[in-house]
């Protein structure tokens, strides 16, 4: 993977991702967004609240690709319930006690953080026309005082996203810009959007051991490659070897998630009373409609001492 550092390339951010793709700014506050499209239709609209990925459309924008709540907020007021919400610098409930991460909410600050834009960046992965890289960042000056109070650590965060024809990239980039040491976990909470969940697999986590939140909280060996969601699940599958986990609808290859420089990634799907019981989950039935193959490293900690970086990520590739 590229060696970006971290806020010297947002300042570096250029015009060199091609002429063609088309970079609209649009809403004001905490509702703005900025959507890029490719000559050829394909687009992505990113929330600048929480870096939200709202919305990736391939096959010349024909295809939406992400699950998106009818109810979801899109004012800043919470959360967003679908795209790709970024979790840091924890993943679920925090530790309850003694740990830096302590006081955090659920899935920490990130994903309810307001980001800056930093611009489409220089073309050193030689991007044309047919791919166009945006960069948000997130700095610890740039928290809230109820974030910063409960996470006094000095980071600076830079979220690429990059839209292609095919596929999409969304990485992340760790850097800690203070004295101190700090861990954190990371995970990309995608929503993807299904046709029918009685008839998806999430393939190619055979042999990995995963923790079951719904059934016991205890450790298991996936034994099948093939996963078929009948019920609420909710699992993290923890160091996982094969770099490619793939959604597959109707026996169709659907989406691949490919993994790069992240160990774990958690399946999830509400189901009927979950769904139901998530005041911003609408239609109640949409649980049908979407599956979570959430990317990260969630296992234990990350460590960062001072000036080291993190950098990790995933491509999505659409395959219909
Ligand atoms: O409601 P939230 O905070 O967006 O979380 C949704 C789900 O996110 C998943 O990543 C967790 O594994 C689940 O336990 C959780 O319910």
């Amino acid at each position: 993977m590229v060696d970006r550092t971290n806020r010297p390339s947002a300042l570096k951010a250029t015009d060199a991702a091609g002429p063609e793709a088309q970079i609209d700014i649009v809403g004001s506050g905490a509702s703005s967004k900025v959507i890029a499209t490719l000559p050829s239709g394909e687009s992505v609209e990113v929330l600048l609240f929480g870096a939200t990925v709202t919305s990736w459309k391939s096959n010349g924008g024909k295809t939406e690709n992400l699950w998106l709540s009818e109810k979801a907020a899109l004012d800043g007021s919470k959360a967003v319930r679908g795209g790709v919400p970024v979790v840091f610098p924890v993943f679920g409930p925090p530790p309850k006690s003694d740990h830096p991460t302590s006081s955090l909410p659920q899935h920490g600050f990130a994903r309810t953080s307001r980001w800056e834009f930093l611009g489409k960046s220089s073309a050193e992965d030689a991007l044309g026309s047919d791919s166009v890289k945006l960069d948000f960042g997130l700095y610890s000056s740039g928290l809230t005082d109820e974030a910063r109070k409960a996470w006094p650590l000095d980071f600076g965060l830079v979220y690429s996203v990059t839209l292609s024809k095919d596929s999409l990239q969304t990485v992340i980039n760790v850097r800690n810009e203070g004295e101190q040491s700090f861990e954190f976990q990371f995970l990309l909470h995608t929503y993807f959007k299904i046709q029918d969940i009685s008839k998806v697999a999430v393939n190619g986590l055979l042999g990995v051991t995963y923790i079951d939140k719904v059934l016991d909280a205890t450790e298991h060996k996936q034994s099948d490659n093939s996963i078929k969601i009948t019920g609420e699940v909710d699992r993290v599958y923890a160091s996982i070897p094969q770099d490619t986990t793939s959604i597959v609808e109707d026996g169709k290859p659907r989406f691949d998630v490919v993994r790069d420089n992240l160990q774990d990634t958690v399946v999830w799907n509400p189901w009927i009373e979950k769904a139901k019981s998530m005041g911003d989950f609408s239609p109640d039935d949409d649980y049908k409609h979407m599956v979570c193959v959430e990317v990260g490293a969630v296992q234990g900690w990350q460590k960062l001492d001072k000036g080291e970086v993190f950098e990790g990520g995933q491509t999505i590739k659409s395959l219909l």
